[in-house]
């Protein structure tokens, strides 16, 4: 639905992608080949070549067309014990491999009422400069999705939004060698209904979205709101 819709409307000026369960890879690859719309993981290992039995490296997924690679989803954080090194070493893989890394950081429910925000975004980002450098650093895409904004129904203000990206972009001033480089992707809770606010804050440059994606209108609907956002 996705493609058809994509090759005859298009959305121009507008990078999309879907980043794909590790087993279905193949699949899409064969489906999207050729076409407008890029392809993705969702994980990545940070380890290159080894015995690291049920690990995903960065050569497989380029091998299978990959793109990017989704590294630091607040899940893989929470939930699999990932922290902000292990983050770092995955953006280097991914990087090393020929992906675009898509790292994301997020501030909790309890952070964000602690007023740490801005504070908790700085150590996980510390952490990936530590390990890729000015340089490579130039070289990812950063999504702010705040760990209470997904899945959740309810998305960021715009006031909330705009700080946290202003504050990415001047930590990427003094820590990237092109800051202006580096998207900045907001995501949690972006639905065709607010994704038109959403992508006309500053430094919002796009969207990581979940659950609307899923429905192949509304992923299109959010992808149509960036073309129109373009500056
Ligand atoms: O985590 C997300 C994308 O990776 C956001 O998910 P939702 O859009 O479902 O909130």
């Amino acid at each position: 639905a996705l493609l058809g819709e994509l090759a005859s409307s298009g959305v121009a000026g507008v990078e999309c992608a879907v980043c794909v369960p590790y087993p279905y890879l193949a699949q899409a690859r064969a489906l999207l080949d050729g076409g407008v719309l890029m392809l993705g993981a969702q994980d990545v290992s940070e380890y290159a070549v080894g015995a690291y039995t049920g690990e995903v490296s960065g050569a497989m997924l380029a091998e299978f067309g990959c793109r990017y690679a989704i590294v630091g989803h607040s899940e893989r954080r929470a939930l699999f014990g990932e922290d902000d090194a292990a983050v770092g070493r995955k953006a280097a893989a991914a990087l090393a491999a020929g992906l675009t890394p898509i790292v994301c950081v997020g501030e909790t429910l309890a952070e964000r009422e602690g007023g740490v925000t801005l504070a908790v975004l700085e150590r996980q980002l510390d952490a990936v400069a530590a390990v890729l450098g000015r340089e490579a650093l130039a070289g990812v895409v950063l999504a702010y999705e705040p760990v209470w904004a997904i899945g959740s129904g309810r998305s960021a203000s715009i006031g909330q939004v705009g700080e946290a990206h202003a504050g990415i972009r001047a930590w990427l001033r003094e820590h990237c060698a092109r800051p202006a480089d580096v998207p900045i992707l907001y995501g949690g809770s972006v639905k065709p209904e607010n994704a038109a606010e959403l992508f006309s804050v500053d430094e919002v440059d796009g969207g990581l979205i979940g659950g609307a994606s899923l429905v192949a209108n509304d992923f299109l609907a959010i992808c149509r709101a960036a073309a129109d956002a373009q500056p």
